[in-house]
């Protein structure tokens, strides 16, 4: 961390120019959690993990550092304070369960570096003869995570939820997260406009490293809840400790137009980590191929979304290690197979 905090505007710009222009960012996290086995199917999804199988978590962090991931995201995507009071911790036990989300995360880049030292590991993504530069970023979710009842993906709150009512909620969890290590904030998968705007509130509080905005959206013009995603961008741009915007969790057809239209509002870096397509059927707790994007190769997309604008690229839920390897392969100009570039 150290120089990366010290100056946010410029920050994320230098960071990539170190990169070669382009970032790659991990892949699905809680998603290659189940994939290895873990059972997520819980109000705290792949944070349970950070209790039951912490060894699994650090697992992940390596493969994907291991597929050329300049910035890795901590498990605390569902990991609140509240949620785990709820589990029956105390709020000291729930807040060091936060520490340690970022501590297993700089902990896994520690070990990645020092297996890259060793020789062990492929050099060839790392530059040769000097370290790859990794971020480690705390992935916070939205309450509608937290709720666990569908509305991350509605940002559909009620009219009792406000403003505040989101601040309060996610205020202490901010504060842990900004000062346990980690590089960055990364807000992940924003399904309204109001939850965007708390959050900047709770940066101009007094937080003092950057932060990410990544919304999600269902038909690449407006966020779940029907602010379009220009409103949102907006309100991410206005904050200058925000680093870069973007989109994830949200199927690859629809990037480009997104990135389109984020460039209308923001100079900022833009980010897209998208979802493998598949739609997550909550009912029966599936993931469902969706028509005709099944065969669509997620990898292919990348070089226009990068011609389009934007300069961080990964993947969100149900990709997997071998996403991030084929990505890290496009932007470094070694054309992959297409065949092989399953997810
Ligand atoms: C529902 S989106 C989840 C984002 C989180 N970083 C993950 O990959 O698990
Ligand atoms: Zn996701």
């Amino acid at each position: 961390m150290g120089s990366f905090v010290k100056d946010k505007t410029s920050s994320m710009t230098e960071f990539l120019e170190k990169c070669g222009g382009y970032a790659v960012v991990d892949g699905g996290f809680a998603t290659e959690l189940q994939r290895h086995g873990a059972d997520i199917n819980d109000p705290l999804w792949s944070a349970k993990c950070l209790i039951t199988s912490p060894h699994l978590v650090t697992k992940v962090h390596l493969d994907y550092l291991e597929s050329g991931a300049n910035i890795i995201l901590t498990a605390s995507y569902q990991a609140t304070i509240q949620g785990f009071v709820a589990k029956g911790l105390s709020v000291g036990e729930a807040e060091g369960l936060l520490r340690r989300s970022v501590e297993i995360t700089c902990e896994a880049r520690e070990i990645f570096y020092n297996r890259c030292i060793k020789g062990s590991w492929d050099f060839s993504n790392a530059g040769k003869g000097s370290r790859r530069p990794v971020l480690v970023a705390a992935s916070v979710g939205s309450y509608g995570a937290y709720l666990a009842n569908g509305s991350e993906y509605s940002g559909i709150y009620g009219d009792s939820v406000s403003k505040e009512t989101l601040k309060d909620f996610h205020r202490r969890r901010v504060q842990i997260l900004a000062k346990s290590g980690a590089d960055l904030i990364a807000f992940e998968t924003i399904p309204n406009k109001l939850e965007a705007e708390a959050y900047v509130d709770l940066l101009e509080e007094g937080i003092d490293i950057p932060a990410w905005f990544s919304f999600t959206s269902k038909d690449g013009v407006t966020v779940p809840r029907g602010d379009s995603i220009t409103e949102c961008a907006k309100v991410a741009d206005s904050c200058n400790k925000v680093v870069a915007i973007g989109i994830n969790c949200t199927a690859p057809r629809y990037i480009q137009d997104l990135i389109v239209s984020l460039n209308k509002v923001t100079r900022k870096p833009i980010i897209v980590y998208p979802n493998s397509g598949e739609v997550y059927d909550g009912l029966n707790k599936k993931w469902i191929k969706s028509e005709g994007e099944s065969e669509e190769d997620f990898v292919s997309y990348v070089s226009r979304w990068r011609d389009e604008g934007a300069s961080m690229f990964g993947g969100c839920c149900r990709t997997t290690p071998n996403t991030i390897r084929a990505i890290t392969k496009v932007l470094s100009g070694e054309s992959p197979t297409p065949s092989k570039l399953k997810i």
